[in-house]
Order: structure tokens, then C-alpha cells, then sequence
């Protein structure tokens, strides 16, 4: 089974979490794009979609799927989205497709965040993968300093801005062993606008496409 496919899966699988005649908060990436493609079999049981990124509202639309404004919208019963990687905690990283921001406000207001990845992504200690950092253009030299100091190896992302017009750093080299407080200690850097990590709010429910099938783990 290839990586894709077990992506395709885990997306697919997130179908049955969706309520009928309700909005649901659409994550990004490639695992998302298999979830859009299943959401769009059911388009006419849901009311419509909260995106996280420009790409997945294109995605969505293409396929009929309405797309509302964040502020029109006062319930998210779930939120679908991917990660670079996930703890046993259900910590994770995220933003390898540069939409941290927008994910983590959509995850902020859903009342349930599902993560649909493959196997590749479960991980014991986070921060093998790179953590992306979403920082103000004119901030960036003084908060990759701010990163070393923390003992990560922050990269410029070259040629990327945001759906916010922002840059993003990729910081190298973290053991994470404390997910929640690394996330506080980024944030609070002036010119952050916000990290990859997704440990204060986790995932409720994951999903994990393998060559055995969908595996689910619940949060506890
Ligand atoms: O956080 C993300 C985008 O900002 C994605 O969820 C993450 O990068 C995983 O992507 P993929 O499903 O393509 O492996």
C-alpha cells in the first residue's frame, strides 16, 4: 500500500464524523484533499465548509461545496485536518503546507478535531520534522535569534507567504518534550503570529491510514 493510499484512507474514514446539515472545518494538505473528495459525495446532507486555506477553499468550491466566512459561523461540530506529525498524546506538528494559523483558529472553534494521517506520522517525541513558525515579515531576523535561544535551527521558508502575507521559519533540531509549554514559550516571542504546534488543543479523535486498515485512537 502506498503512503498515498493510506491517506486516502484515513480521509475517506473521517466521513462518518461528519453531522448532517452541519458546517464542517476542512484542514489542508494532501490527506485533506482525499477528505474533500469524500465530503463532496455527501455535499447535499451538510449545510457547507469553514476552509483553513486558500487551497482547500478552491478545492472545495470546485466540487460544489459551499464555502462560509469563519464569523458567519457560531458551531463546528468537527474539525478535519492532517499533520506533519503526531505524539501518543495526540501533540502535534503542523504547517508543512504553511496554513498553521488559519488550522489553528479553525481547530480553536470546532468542538472536535479529527486527524487523518498515515502511519508515517506517528512518532514518539516530537520535532524530528521541522516546526514551522508563522512570523510578521519585518520580525523575522530578531525572532529567528529568539528560536536559537530556545536551541532550535530556524530555516527562512524561501519564496512563501501565507494567506496572511507572512513568512514562515522552520526551526530544526527540537526534541519536544513538552509540547504545551515550547507552544507558550513560541507564541509569546513578539512577532509570532503562531507556531505549529497543536498541543494545547489536540486531537480528539485520529485516524491512522495503514497497510492494515484505518486504525482510531481516541483522545483520553
Ligand atoms: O498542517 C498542514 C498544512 O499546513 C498539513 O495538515 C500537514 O502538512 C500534513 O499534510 P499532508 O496531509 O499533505 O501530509
Amino acid at each position: 500500500m502506498t503512503q498515498d493510499e493510506m491517506k486516502k484512507a484515513a480521509g475517506w474514514a473521517a466521513l462518518k464524523y461528519v453531522e448532517r446539515d452541519s458546517i464542517v472545518g476542512v484542514g489542508t494538505g494532501s490527506t485533506v484533499n482525499h477528505f474533500i473528495d469524500a465530503l463532496a459525495t455527501m455535499k447535499a446532507d451538510i449545510e457547507g465548509a469553514v476552509s483553513s486555506s486558500e487551497a482547500s477553499t478552491q478545492k472545495m468550491k470546485a466540487l460544489g461545496i459551499p464555502v462560509y466566512d469563519l464569523n458567519s459561523v457560531d458551531r463546528l461540530s468537527v474539525y478535519v485536518d492532517g499533520a506533519d506529525e503526531i505524539n501518543g498524546h495526540m501533540d502535534m506538528i503542523k504547517g508543512g503546507g504553511a496554513a498553521l494559523t488559519r488550522e489553528k483558529i479553525v481547530a480553536a472553534v470546532a468542538e472536535k478535531f479529527i486527524c487523518i494521517v498515515d502511519n508515517t506520522k506517528q512518532v514518539d517525541i516530537l520535532g524530528e520534522f521541522p516546526l514551522p513558525v508563522e512570523v510578521i515579515p519585518m520580525a523575522r531576523s530578531y525572532v529567528a535569534r529568539q528560536l536559537v535561544k530556545l536551541g532550535g535551527d530556524p530555516v527562512y521558508r524561501e519564496g512563501v507567504v501565507t494567506d496572511n502575507g507572512n513568512v514562515i521559519l522552520d526551526v530544526y533540531n527540537l526534541k519536544i518534550l513538552n509540547p504545551k509549554e515550547l507552544e507558550s514559550q513560541i507564541n509569546e516571542i513578539v512577532g509570532v503570529v503562531t507556531n505549529g504546534l497543536f498541543a494545547k488543543r489536540g486531537a480528539d479523535v485520529l485516524l491512522v491510514g495503514t497497510p492494515d486498515g484505518v486504525k482510531t485512537f481516541t483522545a483520553k
